[in-house]
């Protein structure tokens, strides 16, 4: 069997509130789970169960309480991201995972153009070929998420919702990583927007990718998921 691109054993979340004499608030436990190359793993489970806090311990922005989430990386080591020391983390961001999250977080004053050619320009600097060659792509990104050209050449802070999502969805998926993070990457999308998104979505399982996504428009879930994983499962003796 193919190894796996995510590798979680034994993960459990408890948030501790400071504000509330440091009581613990337990959301996660024992979760195990893995995601090998070509899977789109979708997350189901109700309202407030620990599915974005999931994705938000894969991603690191959360440090897991127990446990190893180990990413296989885009030069094929195996990294403990609970382990990690911050310059690795950035590292694999940059080159291992991807994370669409709902909202794009805005850059003050950088064109929509370079927002989304930044993954394949920041390592490339000085080769004015690659960054002619990351424009281009970013170009077609940006027409194929149907964003107006007009718009190209400003800065996303005034775009709308979802013009702002497709530009992050963009950003986030130029650079053809392993591993695929998505929360809600059509929440505030239009029908066809919603189709290429999942085209977008078949797209990276079809190249090897691996998949962990929410999506709480269900025909979305049901186009992309070839496994569905419900995040109540994982309550343990937490609840
Ligand atoms: N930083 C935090 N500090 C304290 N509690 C948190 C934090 N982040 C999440 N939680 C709590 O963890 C629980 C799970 O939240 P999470 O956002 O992961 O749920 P979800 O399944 O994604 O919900 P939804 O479907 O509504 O987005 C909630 O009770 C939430 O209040």
């Amino acid at each position: 069997m193919t190894a796996p691109i995510l590798q979680m054993k034994g993960v459990s979340k408890r948030f501790t509130l400071h504000h509330q004499n440091g009581v613990e608030l337990p959301v996660l436990c024992g979760v195990d789970l893995s995601v090998a190359p070509g899977e789109c793993v979708v997350l189901d489970g109700p309202s407030g169960m620990g599915k974005s806090t999931l994705l938000k311990l894969i991603y690191a922005n959360y440090r897991a309480s127990e446990g190893s989430i180990t990413v296989r990386s885009a030069q094929g080591t195996p990294i403990d991201v609970t382990q990690a020391a911050p310059r690795t983390l950035v590292q694999l961001r940059r080159d291992s995972i991807g994370y669409v999250s709902q909202f794009l977080r805005v850059i003050p004053r950088v064109p929509a153009l370079d927002v989304v050619a930044e993954p394949l320009t920041e390592e490339t600097a000085g080769d004015a070929q690659a960054q002619a060659a990351a424009r281009a792509q970013a170009r077609a990104w940006l027409s194929r998420l149907r964003i107006p050209e007009r718009l190209w050449q400003l800065p996303p802070a005034t775009f709308s919702g979802g013009e702002q999502q497709r530009v992050n969805i963009a950003r986030n998926m130029i650079r053809p990583r392993p591993l695929l993070l998505l929360d809600e990457p059509t929440a505030s999308l239009d029908a066809a927007n919603t189709e290429t998104v999942i085209a977008l979505i078949r797209e990276a399982v079809a190249r090897g990718a691996a998949l962990v996504g929410i999506f709480h428009d269900a025909h979305v879930g049901a186009a992309v998921a070839t496994r569905r994983v419900n995040v109540g499962d994982f309550r343990g003796a937490a609840r």
